[in-house]
């Protein structure tokens, strides 16, 4: 009996001072996701700069935040506005914005990056950050569907390098998948998964195979519903209703698209279809190209599939 306290005691303990070790976090890009994850870090007590290389995009996603946090309040707080008020000035208090990432990643636990789904340009900012973080400083991307291991080469931190992939919006969605590339110490991926217990979430451990488990199902669902709208076999706001209705998804296809970004959504495809170019499954859809190519990008740009405006 002694002995079973002293090992949880033990296992506590840890735990303990592995999550205690990520306190400061840099959230890299200020769009959709990387807004999000600042804000679900900040809500759970963690020092937070938000980065992203255009100010404006900054102040944009600075206010998001804030009115992302009087939803939750309203509910939270119900009965005691002032106690809201008050929680979210605090949250707020946890977060600042820089523009320069090299200069705010020298006192920093862990780097989330979420930047465009681009290879060469994650591998181009961790290879440059790799430069001037601090030793015990992990890395980590939020990448949709680019392999890990390929997003670390570029650094000479591959035992510190992992994937934490949150989903859109962060502040609602529970699920964290976290990613042990070949490299990825035990240590790290430990420490990845106490942090995102931290901040609340669920998460499940994923090898690094392209889509990890929710896009590897997800992406082939939603490019199979725009084929079906492009053959002209159901309109896409049926198809939307009868995925809501029919099959109990709490959004449509369709409008999931666009709330994830059509622009994001291509990249992925883009990607898995230039590796894989004989699956079908990742053949590109015209309708998606167009829609992009119109600078229709989807909710955030104002139309997609939908109009928003
Ligand atoms: C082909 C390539 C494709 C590739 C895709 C890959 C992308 C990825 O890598 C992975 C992903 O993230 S995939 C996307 C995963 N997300 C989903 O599936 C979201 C599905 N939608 C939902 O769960 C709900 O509609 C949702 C939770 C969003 C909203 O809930 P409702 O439907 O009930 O609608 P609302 O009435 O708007 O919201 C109800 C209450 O929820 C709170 N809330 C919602 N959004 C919030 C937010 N952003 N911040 C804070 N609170 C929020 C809020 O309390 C709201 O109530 P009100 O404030 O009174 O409106
Ligand atoms: N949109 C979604 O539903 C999800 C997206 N992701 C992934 O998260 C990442 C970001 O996606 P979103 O937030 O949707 O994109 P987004 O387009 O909303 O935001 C990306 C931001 O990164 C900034 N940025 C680009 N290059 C930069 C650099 N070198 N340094 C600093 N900032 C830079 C841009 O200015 C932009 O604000 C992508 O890898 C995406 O695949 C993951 C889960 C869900």
């Amino acid at each position: 009996m002694a002995f079973a306290t002293h090992r949880i005691v033990r296992t506590l303990t840890s735990s303990a001072s592995r999550s205690a070790a990520i306190k400061r976090v840099t959230v890299i890009g200020g769009g959709l996701m990387g807004a999000g994850i600042a804000q679900v870090a900040a809500t759970t007590g963690h020092t937070v700069v938000l980065v992203d290389m255009d100010e404006d995009i900054l102040k944009k996603s600075i206010k998001g935040i804030e009115s992302s946090l009087k939803r939750v309040v309203k509910k939270k707080f119900a009965d005691k506005p002032e106690a809201g008020e008050e929680f979210v000035q605090k949250v707020m208090n946890n977060v600042s914005m820089a523009t320069d990432a090299a200069s705010v990643v020298k006192s920093s636990d862990l780097v989330v990056e979420a930047i465009v789904e681009n290879l060469k340009v994650k591998q181009g900012l961790f290879s440059a950050l790799d430069k001037v973080a601090p030793e015990h400083t992990i890395f980590a991307s939020n990448t949709s569907s680019l392999p890990i291991a390929d997003i670390a080469s570029s650094t000479s931190r591959l035992d510190r390098f992992g994937g934490l992939h949150f989903f859109n919006p962060v502040p609602m969605m529970k699920l964290v998948e976290v990613i042990k590339a070949p490299g990825t110490s035990q240590q790290t991926f430990d420490s990845l998964m106490d942090f995102t217990k931290a901040l609340g979430k669920h998460p499940v451990s994923c090898k690094d195979t392209p889509g990890f488990i929710v896009n590897r199902l997800l992406v082939p669902y939603m490019l199979e519903a725009v084929r079906l709208y492009e053959r002209g076999h159901g309109s896409k706001e049926d198809i939307d209703v009868a995925m809501k209705l029919g099959a109990g998804y709490p959004m449509g296809p369709f409008e999931l698209l666009d709330y994830v970004g059509l622009d994001t959504s291509k990249f992925i495809i883009d990607g898995w279809y230039e590796k894989d170019p004989d699956n079908p499954l990742f053949a590109p859809s015209p309708i998606l190209n167009k829609l992009v190519a119109e600078g229709k990008l989807g909710k955030k740009s104002g139309e997609g599939f939908y109009k928003y405006k």
